[in-house]
């Protein structure tokens, strides 16, 4: 695994909380973006070689949704940036981590991502990430 690429957080509205990390980064938001696969609307922050991502779900059914009805806004995930996400997974997979889709699915920011069940790694949502080259 090579970086964190970004810190994904769960927010109600990003119509509230773009311009509340904006100011609180200094940093204008570069890049929204729906993803329809995940039911997400997402705003993107550089943070230095890191990246904010802020998720608000589009959709009743949405993780996102599901995750703000229990635990209300907050940090969602951590997201990796991986060479291969393929051969990560396959790693992954062979180390007993329980991946919760078998191919790579599309993400935003021109993504492939995977992501771990919480219950294997200490309770925190890990995503995979590589870029779509
Ligand atoms: C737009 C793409 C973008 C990108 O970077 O490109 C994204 O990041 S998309 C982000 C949204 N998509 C996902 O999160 C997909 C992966 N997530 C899932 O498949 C589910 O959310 C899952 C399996 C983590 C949880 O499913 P669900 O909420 O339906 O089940 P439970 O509520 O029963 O939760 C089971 C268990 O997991 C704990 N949990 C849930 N979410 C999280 C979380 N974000 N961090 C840590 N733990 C989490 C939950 O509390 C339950 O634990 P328990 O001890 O049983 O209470
Ligand atoms: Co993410």
């Amino acid at each position: 695994m090579l970086n964190v690429e970004h810190i994904g957080i769960a927010v109600n509205s990003l119509e509230i909380s773009v311009p509340l990390f904006e100011k609180l980064l200094h940093t204008p938001c570069y890049k929204r973006e729906e993803v329809t696969g995940e039911a997400v609307q997402t705003a993107f922050f550089q943070q230095g070689s890191t990246k904010i991502e802020l998720l608000e779900a589009t959709r009743p059914e949405s993780p996102i949704a599901r995750f703000l009805d229990k635990k209300g806004e907050g940090i969602h995930h951590i997201a990796f940036e991986v060479a291969d996400i393929e051969a990560e997974m396959k790693r992954l997979q062979e180390e007993g981590f329980v991946l919760l889709s078998e191919t790579p699915k599309r993400g935003a920011d021109n993504k492939l991502i995977c992501f771990l069940h919480p219950k294997n790694t200490n309770g925190v949502l890990i995503e995979i990430c590589q870029e779509i080259r």
